[in-house]
């Protein structure tokens, strides 16, 4: 009989009880992080919550005051140093020389970083759409292609896992869509395992697998996409007059408890917990006119006001 065999997908970065001691504060404190190979890990926060600071940490650039972060299974001093040139960082901008094209800037930081494989320049290039910029200097590029370079830049070293701070922050509809769409492609066709922030989180709700939400310097939860999409519920929400006065109506005649009034006048009804075609027949029934119809979708957004609602509260 033949098995199937199933194998876990290794941590490719850890944070095991990480503290941050500012001289104005805490920046992590005890924080507890996993990111497994092939994950696009969206690191959900409000500002100052220390994603920041957790990443310079990972590029070594910050020293933790407490606990260790484990980089490819690897936590020595020695072994740490030789890991993170597995990894590509855009946590801030790379100084580009603005009177020099892409190609040139991406051949000066291909030599200051001391990679071999020449051909790195045009595959990095090539990886973030920027081939046919010629001898443009960098100086007349818009932020999104600046940004695409400053990844290129990340790229250079053929990282297994890219660490990337705000990277769509500032940059127009059109400009965040080509950064999806380039991120996308090297996580599904060369899969390498990303770590990102962001505060837009319709966008990274588009390209994230898995979710980390931090406040004030602890990981509160860690979630998988589809995960939380489950644990959300679609509501069904219609605009009627009278509206508390139909909701105590259609629970009896529908006979479900937890219809409820939303703050905008609506009653908002789980879509799990209700046939459509009932529900449209009972309102007809009762002639209760629709004024408005729609399904609020679970999302990101409010999964995280929620879910940090709660820890404030
Ligand atoms: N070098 C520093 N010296 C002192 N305090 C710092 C330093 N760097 C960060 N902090 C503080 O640490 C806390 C966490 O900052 P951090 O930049 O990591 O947050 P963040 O989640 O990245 O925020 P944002 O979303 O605004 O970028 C903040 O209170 C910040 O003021």
């Amino acid at each position: 009989m033949i098995r199937g065999v199933f194998r876990l997908k290794p941590a490719v970065f850890e944070a095991r009880n990480v503290s941050k001691q500012y001289r104005s504060g805490f920046a992590l404190q005890g924080l507890d992080m996993k990111i497994m190979e092939g994950d696009i890990y969206g690191f959900v926060g409000e500002n100052g919550a220390g994603k920041t600071t957790l990443m310079k940490i990972i590029g070594g650039l910050v020293q933790p005051t407490d606990g260790r972060i484990l980089l490819f299974g690897q936590q020595g001093k020695k072994e740490l140093c030789a890991a993170r040139r597995r990894v590509g960082f855009l946590i801030e901008m790379p100084a580009l020389y603005p009177h020099m094209s892409a190609e040139e800037n991406l051949t000066f930081y291909h030599h200051v970083l001391g990679i071999r494989n020449p051909k790195r320049i045009g595959e990095a290039l090539r990886a973030v759409a920027l081939t046919d910029t010629g001898n443009k200097r960098t100086s007349e590029y818009s932020l999104g292609m600046r940004q695409r370079l400053g990844l290129a830049v990340a790229l250079l070293g053929s990282p297994q896992l890219l660490v990337l701070d705000e990277p769509i922050n500032g940059l127009d509809p059109a400009g965040i869509v080509d950064m999806r769409h380039i991120l996308e492609r090297l996580a599904k066709e060369e899969g390498v395992t990303i770590l990102i922030s962001s505060h837009i989180l319709g966008e990274l709700q588009l390209l994230a697998t898995r979710y980390g939400f931090i406040h004030k310097g602890s990981l509160v939860q860690e979630i998988a996409a589809g995960e939380l999409l489950k644990s959300a519920q679609a509501m069904i929400c219609i605009a009627a007059p009278n509206a508390e006065k139909t909701a105590e109506l259609l629970k009896q005649r529908l006979q479900i408890p937890d219809i409820s009034v939303n703050t905008a006048g609506e009653l908002q009804i789980p879509k799990a917990s209700v046939d459509l075609e009932r529900l449209m027949a009972v309102l007809l029934q009762e002639g209760i006119p629709v004024e408005g119809f729609n399904l609020s979708v679970p999302n990101l957004e409010h999964y995280y006001m929620d879910l940090i609602g709660g820890v404030k509260r």
